[in-house]
């Protein structure tokens, strides 16, 4: 199996804080990754690098083989790295099929008055992921009509118009309602097993991370100081104490 993502000795400090030390992070293709920590450990910094938005004070990034260290986030983008948000980023006017072909269109780098964004190829993809997401029915609503669940799973069918090698998602069901959560992570795993991404997802949920990841990676004050698969980090003395709460502090 290939690696896909390859992270050495990551540095990254804001004045006295240090927010990435010595990170080295091998992922293999077709992985699901989840990255937890409490508020500060270092997880979104981890992932700033990752898709360019931050460049490491040390270290090296590579991409399927390809060190991408230091390049900016739209270099990133072209070179298969996708990110969905906490907070969807949409155009609420906008359908959701009108929605995906922008993005797809953006991926291109060709959204111009000469190309328009609605291709048929474009918009076979388009509704093809629209269906993996059980997203067909609401192609033609208005994003402001629908409901946040589904916004949310609009957004990562968004970041997967561009068929990325790689994708980040920060807390894919934060806000959903915990009748809503399981459901909405089956229909995001499948989707991403179908695409055959790799997926990195940040995520303070445990019960998420028990049932979907296939490894995780557990920060602290900007450590790696897990890195197994879920029920071994669960049981770590340290992620108890620093992570999950489970052993206080001190204790
Ligand atoms: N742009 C910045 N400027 C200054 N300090 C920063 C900046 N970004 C992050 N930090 C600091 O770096 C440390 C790591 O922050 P980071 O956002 O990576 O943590 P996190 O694990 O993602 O936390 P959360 O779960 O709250 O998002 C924190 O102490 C944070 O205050």
């Amino acid at each position: 199996m290939t690696t896909m993502l390859s992270a050495r000795g990551l540095m990254k400090s804001f004045g006295a804080v240090t927010a990435a030390d010595d990170v080295n992070i091998e992922v293999p293709s077709g992985q699901r990754v989840s990255l937890i920590g409490s508020n500060g450990a270092g997880k979104t910094t981890f992932v700033n690098m990752v898709t360019g938005y931050l460049k490491p004070d040390a270290g090296t990034i590579a991409l399927d083989g390809r060190e991408i260290t230091g390049l900016g986030p739209r270099r990133i983008t072209r070179l298969g790295v996708a990110r969905s948000f906490q907070i969807p980023q949409l155009a609420l006017d906008m359908t959701a099929l009108d929605n995906m072909l922008v993005a797809a269109a953006c991926n291109d780098g060709e959204l111009s008055f000469w190309k328009p964004a609605r291709s048929p190829g474009r918009r076979a993809r388009a509704m093809a992921l629209l269906e993996r997401f059980d997203l067909a029915a609401h192609a033609q609503r208005k994003v402001s009509e629908l409901p946040g669940g589904v916004r949310k799973l609009l957004d990562i069918a968004m970041a997967l118009t561009g068929q990325p090698k790689l994708l980040l998602l920060d807390e894919p069901t934060s806000g959903v309602s915990v009748e809503e959560k399981f459901p909405m992570m089956d229909t995001i795993a499948g989707a991403l097993a179908a695409e055959k991404v790799t997926v990195l997802f940040v995520e303070h949920d445990m019960e998420i991370v028990t049932r979907y990841a296939d490894r995780v990676i557990a920060f602290y004050s900007g450590r790696v100081i897990a890195d197994d698969p879920p029920d071994a980090v669960l049981a770590d003395e340290q992620v108890q104490r620093y992570v999950t709460g489970s052993l206080r502090q001190g204790a």
